[in-house]
């Protein structure tokens, strides 16, 4: 799974930006450091840039080369579709259900059907266009990304905050002027949902490919093996645009992740419709889910540092991971609720809101004495090693604690969305077993990133910090 399992792309060159005319000889020219809102003029950019700059050849493959490629664009479409189709109020949540040939139909049937509810669709691209229409409109601030191969910093305008804020707002409009039943049609119309939104992210994911051919752009390092499956589903152009609109910062934070609290709260409105009352189950998990998206979308500059804007590219497993997986399959346990309500009384209630809250408060806190690190700021005066690369790493604080605290935080609210659906079914206990395989994969990536960084530095660390997520365990 890690990169260590590498095979060696084909070695022969590129035809792409890669052997770009425009492109200088071999030693990059040291760029002026700019700020730029465009995806990096591209023209300017390959002539002031040669192509192991721009087009670094990517020399090994990572999430199992291109048939994991394959794998996981076949399986992520399959299991969103299955999340619904073998658990939902008719069939009920069963792991292994008792008549599954009835079920694999009915998913095919209603994969078919879904292509033709036009509703469905016109919800979904209604809403991206809400989306774009509020990143265009909304008024902010702009703010620049982290520092670039070329020395340069790309500009992004910072209101998706605002853009939730406003998409609260209509909703609510809805909800207080045609009650619950008129905000169910999220719920309702929930395959049609799900395909549209599989139409979007290959659009966009052979869009994003198809422009990462054109002279000058700045392609990922992981992108570039010149297998196009491998380049398509990974990612080929760092930071695909159109003119300044960002396409990856703006997938990963808002049509998707705004969309998961929409839905969850689209489930909350069906059980009140159904049950004529919302149970303390489904207020505790639409809480928590909207608590973690208040987060990102209000610390939106946070993600400029993160491996998937600095690192990745943007090809299909972002697309379909920012807008299929996380908004229909995170909202799993809101949806398991809305038709198999769970009352969960004082007592359960208050244990699972503590245990939420302390994971969120490991989250916040650890992801916040980094970023304040890496902006210069040690507001509560951490231990420090310094490394021969210029940069420093923590060594107090939660950093100190392990190498990836944050991800343990994350991990403990994973369980927390979990455990108000209680113990009938496994199924919502899914998604916590899917990111324990995501973010052990993730600190595999980013440790052996790190020690390519920091060399030597880095062992000397893992050696202070030897535990990589869970304090003495993992
Ligand atoms: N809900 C979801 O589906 C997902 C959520 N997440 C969450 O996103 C958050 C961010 O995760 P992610 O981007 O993967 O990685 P991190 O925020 O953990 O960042 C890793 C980077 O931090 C820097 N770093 C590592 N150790 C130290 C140290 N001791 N002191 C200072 N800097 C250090 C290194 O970069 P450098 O030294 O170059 O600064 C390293 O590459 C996490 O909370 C994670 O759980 C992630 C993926 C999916
Ligand atoms: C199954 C599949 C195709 C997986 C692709 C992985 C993506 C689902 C995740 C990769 C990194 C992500 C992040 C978030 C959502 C999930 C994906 C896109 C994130 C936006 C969630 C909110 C957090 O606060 C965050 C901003 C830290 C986080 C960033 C990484």
């Amino acid at each position: 799974m890690s990169s260590g399992q590498s095979r060696t792309p084909a070695a022969k060159s590129s035809a792409s930006a890669a052997s770009s005319p425009a492109a200088t000889p071999d030693t990059p020219t040291p760029a002026p450091r700019r700020s730029s809102r465009k995806s990096g003029a591209s023209s300017t950019l390959a002539k002031r840039h040669g192509a192991d700059v721009l087009a670094p050849r990517t020399t090994h493959y990572e999430f199992g080369g291109p048939v994991g490629a394959l794998g996981v664009t076949l399986t992520v479409p399959f299991f969103t579709y299955a999340f619904y189709y073998f658990c939902n109020p008719l069939v009920g949540c069963a792991v292994l259900p008792t008549h599954p040939g009835l079920l694999f139909k009915s998913m095919g049937s209603g994969i078919v059907q879904s292509l033709t509810d036009g509703t469905g669709w016109a919800i979904y691209f209604g809403w991206y266009a809400f989306a774009v229409a509020c990143w265009a409109l909304i008024p902010a601030r702009w703010e620049q990304g982290g520092e670039l191969r070329t020395g340069e910093k790309l500009e992004y305008k910072i209101n998706a905050f605002t853009t939730l804020l406003a998409s609260f707002a209509v909703t609510a409009g809805i909800i207080v002027a045609r009650g619950a039943e008129g905000f169910t049609f999220f719920y309702d119309h929930w395959p049609a949902l799900i395909t549209a939104s599989l139409a979007n992210s290959l659009a966009q994911a052979f869009y994003v490919y198809a422009l990462s051919f054109k002279e000058g752009r700045l392609l990922a390092k992981g992108g570039n093996s010149g297998n196009a499956l491998f380049d398509w589903f990974i990612g080929r152009e760092l930071n695909p645009r159109i003119g300044i609109f960002d396409i990856k910062t703006f997938n990963e934070l808002r049509p998707g992740l705004i969309l998961w609290a929409l839905l969850d709260i689209s489930c909350a409105c069906k059980q009140y419709v159904e049950l004529g009352r919302i149970t303390d189950s489904m207020v505790l998990v639409v809480l928590f889910h909207t608590t973690y998206v208040v987060d990102a979308l209000y610390n939106e500059s946070a993600i400029f540092t993160q491996m998937d804007i600095t690192t990745d590219g943007f090809g299909f497993m972002l697309s379909v991971g920012d807008l299929t997986w996380v908004p229909f399959v995170y909202s799993l346990q809101a949806r398991y609720l809305a038709f198999a309500p769970k009352d969960l009384g004082y007592a359960a209630a208050a244990a699972i809101l503590a245990f939420n809250y302390f994971g969120y408060w490991a989250f916040r806190s650890s992801n916040g004495e980094k970023n304040d690190f890496r902006n210069g700021r040690n507001p509560k005066n951490l231990k420090f090693m310094e490394t021969a690369s210029g940069r420093k790493l923590l060594t107090s604080g939660w950093w100190g604690m392990s190498r990836h605290p944050n991800y343990m935080a994350d991990l403990i609210m994973a369980l927390a969305w979990s455990l108000p659906c209680g113990f009938d079914t496994p199924i919502p206990y899914t998604y916590v077993c899917y990111f324990t395989v995501l973010l052990v994969h993730r600190q595999m990536r980013d440790d052996e990133a790190c020690r390519e960084k920091y060399g030597k530095d880095w062992d000397k660390y893992c050696k202070i910090v030897p535990s990589r997520i869970f304090p003495y365990i993992y």
